[in-house]
């Protein structure tokens, strides 16, 4: 069968260099991530044909639409690209829109219009549809721009973090809609994403974009599960510290005097099983897996160290807290030297006064982390 989407998309650009093969199925979803600046809006912009290839090619079904001195104009493509601005045409209804590319494509007037009034429906708007933009918010604009997009059932649809400008309850509701309309569209789908709800909830596949390159891609839980590079641990919500294994004892690289785990305990035996001695090994465990205790301020040396108290195969060491970050369930708290995340309560970092600079003791048991081969 023709991939929907066979794409090598090189950009280069003073500072900034893409270069990136993505496919799909037809009617697939494929979640890009990565972090800002990775060069996700250029391959999705370039694959629309708002952008020109550098180097590399863009087909689309049977069809190729941009290669070395080739560039089907984006109208031509088939495909549609949804940002996080809704672009509607200011001076038609919400039901004109949605009916636009229909009556483009040569669906007779009655027909597109009450096709627009089920799209209306489905995500949610039904009745407003005489409405102009301008009379509609933010929210229910990118629930028009999302009926329109699949109404125009492209060949393609490139989804480019289109609920990064709403409120998280707006982005909430507007992401079960369109979680529920991509499921049943069918659509062959590009879905860039800062969040990895959506690739859990509708894409089979995750590719991962750091710096313009593919660090890593393959089915969702896959790539979630054995996180490639850190940014793929962060997006899974996991630390990943890399180290070496020695006679069944895992130990931080460039950590003085080191974050030791392990002993002759379940992750040791797998340290010592999986590789040779000396050989790179991930540590990967979840942030709600570390234990996070007050540490006195004398107790920090200006490197990290092992907790005085602690036996050298504990897992547990003395860090400083870098900063604080708010998730849904509580603070994500950072350290540094190694960079590790740690899931708590609002409540737990207000009783022990955690902020940017307080010395903390971390400890991870053995049993709560993965040792993965490099
Ligand atoms: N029009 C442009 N002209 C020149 N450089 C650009 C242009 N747009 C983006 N860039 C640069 O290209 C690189 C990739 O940017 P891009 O917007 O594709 O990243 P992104 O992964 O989508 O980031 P974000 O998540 O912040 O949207 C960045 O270094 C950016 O500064």
């Amino acid at each position: 069968m023709t991939a929907a989407l066979a794409a090598h998309v090189v950009v280069v650009r003073p500072g900034f260099r893409l270069d990136a093969t993505l496919d799909a199925a037809p009617g697939e979803i494929v979640a890009i991530m990565g972090p800002s600046g990775a060069g996700k809006s250029t391959l999705l912009a370039t694959i629309a044909g708002l952008e020109r290839l550098s180097g590399g090619s863009v087909s689309i079904g049977d069809d190729m639409v941009a290669s070395k001195g080739r560039h089907t104009r984006p109208e031509k493509r088939g495909v549609a690209l949804l940002g996080q601005d809704p672009r509607l045409f200011p001076h038609l209804s919400a039901r004109e829109n949605i009916a636009f590319g229909p009556r483009a494509r040569g669906t007779d007037r009655t027909t597109a219009r009450a096709d627009a009034d089920e799209w209306l429906w489905r995500v949610g708007l039904d009745g407003s549809g005489d409405r102009r933009p301008g009379q509609l918010s933010g929210g229910q604009q990118q629930r028009v721009a999302i009926a329109r997009a699949l109404a125009a059932a492209p060949r393609l649809l490139l989804l480019d973090e289109p609920l990064t400008s709403l409120d998280t309850e707006t982005a909430g509701e507007i992401r079960g809609v369109l979680q529920t309309q991509l499921a049943a569209a069918g659509t062959t789908t590009v879905f860039a994403t800062h969040d990895a709800v959506d690739a859990v909830a509708v894409a089979s596949r995750l590719a991962i974009l750091e710096a313009g390159s593919l660090t890593q891609t393959g089915p969702v839980r896959d790539v979630l599960g054995a996180p490639a590079s850190r940014f793929a641990a962060s997006v899974a919500g996991v630390n990943r510290v890399v180290g070496e294994a020695h006679r069944g004892m895992w130990r931080a690289i460039g950590v003085r005097p080191g974050v030791v785990l392990a002993g002759t305990d379940a992750a040791g035996e797998r340290a010592s099983a999986e590789s040779a001695d000396g050989s790179p090994l991930a540590a990967v465990f979840r942030a709600d897996a570390v234990r996070l205790s007050s540490a006195a301020e004398s107790s920090w040396t200006g490197e990290l160290r092992l907790a005085e108290s602690e036996a050298p195969t504990s897992g547990a060491w003395i860090a400083r807290v870098e900063r604080l970050e708010q998730t849904l369930g509580g603070v994500r708290v950072h350290t540094a030297e190694p960079p590790i995340a740690v899931d708590l309560p609002t409540e737990a970092v207000a009783l022990l006064h955690l902020r940017p600079g307080t010395p903390v003791r971390l400890r991870v048991e053995a049993a709560d982390v993965r040792l993965q081969p490099m």
